[in-house]
């Protein structure tokens, strides 16, 4: 017979915390949100820890080279998606292991010939004035020139005229060499008073731009996750197939730490790829999704470092309806959280919870850290901003960004190409959608920071540990729900003319 729980599966919303005491010293600016990802014995500082509870999905909506940048400056972690070819995916890591902090690959470039027109066009499209003359017009082809708003009047100067013609020559730049440290490059900037200094190679290729106004940078990411080499932290998401060869290719990049990307973790294919990662390499490997303490145990027993909890949760995922597997994302993380510290318990080793999909309030997160996780993965809150890789398009009114389930055929498709995978998936578990557009990443991060860490205060804890350990938390009726929206009352329309 089968087993039935008695217990209904539960999803954060019908979860509150109750206030503890706020002690003087609980303050948003006194929280710490540092957080293990990978397992570590009880005394031991673990190996990798992130300085925000934050992850982008393993997506090829939200997590290439660009948003992991954008997140490991901001203290989080993102997991390049594995749904492209092993070529692009260590690409997309080196790519994150080499950005330099404060160099910038020039975006605005043209070649001798083209004319003041054609500075002008450009200047409107990319919103940059500094504009980089190679010989080829490409980002590093040869540096020949740079032109700035001062090399030109628009008022008087024809629109034909080349910019061989009025470009700051080569000969005139000051510039800095390869391999220059930032702090060399402002000592440079300063000294000469400029306002960007190009960074060349031996044969003059230009490598680089540094910007003046890019000078206090770091001091704008103080949480920043970097290596020991100061390249930022990279993750990729592998499968439980082609690992033999994409693992290797990963590591080769620099990829700090892999996570096997799949629905149902509770497998002895996962088994076996985190078997022959420990086998072969040095990296941490988190595993999943599991929605219990048995596919939890499972992934802890085979070595997995962390564990990936949700099966269906998620804003794109249709599994449950599809295929009718899953459970509410709190009643699994409780469970998963419950499992952890038994484990640690018993063992002395401390392995780390991450809470994947249907986080849709700031306040889940806050939640679902109370409840154990020790950090979340996201997808559509990432999908939103400027540093995601989709497009953004205007419907209606209002911008949006595409965004899509990896289990939708728009995802799969790569494989076509690269795998000789199926021509369509026999179902899709995923739908292929619009998110609003938010803005930029560490706008929307400020905000939510700012939230759980006010949260934290109300429950008297200024650390994940002392949250968990504190945090009191009560379920809500359907009706005490109805409670906590603004009601009974007419909310007013905003922008409306009066009557
Ligand atoms: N978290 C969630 O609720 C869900 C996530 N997704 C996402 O969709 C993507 C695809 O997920 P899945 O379909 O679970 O991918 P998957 O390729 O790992 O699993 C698909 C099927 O292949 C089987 N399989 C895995 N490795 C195998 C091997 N070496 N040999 C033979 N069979 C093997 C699995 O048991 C499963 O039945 C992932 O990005 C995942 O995160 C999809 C659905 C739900
Ligand atoms: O059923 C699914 N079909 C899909 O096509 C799909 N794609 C992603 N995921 C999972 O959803 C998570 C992101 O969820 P959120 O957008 O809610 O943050 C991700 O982190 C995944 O766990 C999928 N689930
Ligand atoms: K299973």
């Amino acid at each position: 017979m089968a087993k039935y729980y008695t217990e209904p599966s539960r999803t954060f919303s019908e979860f509150l915390l109750i206030p503890n005491l706020t002690e003087r010293e609980h303050t948003p600016d006194r929280v710490n949100l540092a957080t293990p990802i990978a397992k570590y014995k009880r005394g031991e500082t673990p190996k990798l820890s992130l300085h925000i509870p934050f992850s982008s999905a393993v997506m090829q909506a939200v997590s290439d080279h660009n948003m992991a940048v954008a997140l490991a400056r901001s203290g989080g972690v993102s997991f390049i998606f594995g749904s492209q070819s092993i070529e692009d995916q260590a690409d997309m890591v080196r790519k994150v292991k080499s950005f330099k902090a404060g160099f910038v690959v020039s975006r605005s470039n043209l070649t001798p010939d083209h004319t003041l027109a054609d500075v002008q066009a450009l200047k409107r499209q990319t919103g940059h004035s500094t504009v980089a003359i190679t010989d080829d017009g490409t980002p590093n082809g040869e540096l020949l020139g740079i032109v700035t708003s001062r090399d030109y009047r628009e008022s008087r100067d024809a629109p034909d005229k080349p910019i061989h013609s009025f470009m700051t020559p080569f000969a005139s730049l000051v510039c800095g060499r390869s391999g220059m440290t930032l702090p060399e490059a402002n000592d440079l900037i300063w000294e000469r008073k400029l306002n960007c200094l190009p960074i060349v190679d031996d044969n003059q290729h230009l490598e680089h731009l540094v910007f003046r106004k890019d000078y206090d940078g770091h001091k704008e990411y103080p949480l920043q996750l970097l290596d020991a080499n100061k390249s930022y932290i990279a993750g990729a998401g592998i499968n439980s197939r082609d690992y033999a060869e994409r693992v290797p290719a990963l590591v080769e990049a620099g990829a700090d730490i892999l996570v096997i990307d799949a629905s149902d973790g509770y497998s002895e294919w996962q088994r076996d790829t985190i078997a022959f990662v420990k086998a072969n390499f040095d990296i941490p490997i988190g595993a999943g999704n599991v929605v219990d303490r048995e596919g939890f145990l499972y992934l802890v027993e085979a070595g997995a470092d962390f564990v990936k909890v949700g099966i269906g949760g998620g804003s794109i995922c249709i599994t449950r309806e599809q295929k009718g597997i899953g459970r509410g994302q709190a009643s699994a993380l409780i469970e998963v959280a419950e499992a952890r510290d038994a484990y640690f318990e018993e063992t002395g080793v401390y392995v780390p919870i991450c809470s994947d999909g249907g986080i849709v309030h700031d306040y889940h997160i806050t939640l679902a850290l109370a409840m154990g996780a020790d950090f979340v993965m996201m997808g559509r809150y990432f999908a939103r901003f400027d540093e995601s890789p989709t497009r953004k398009l205007k419907v209606g009114n209002n911008f949006v960004k595409e965004f899509w389930g990896e289990g939708s055929n728009r995802a799969r498709n790569w494989q076509r190409y690269d795998s000789g995978g199926k021509e369509n998936l026999l179902f899709e578990e995923g739908v292929d959608s619009y998110v609003p557009y938010a803005g930029s990443l560490q706008e929307n991060l400020d905000k939510t920071l700012g939230k759980i860490k006010s949260t934290m205060c109300n429950c008297g804890a200024t650390s994940i540990e002392e949250l968990q350990r504190k945090a009191r938390i009560t379920l809500v009726s359907a009706t005490s729900l109805v409670e906590g929206g603004a009601h009974d009352v007419m909310i007013k329309d905003t922008g409306l003319s009066g009557e």
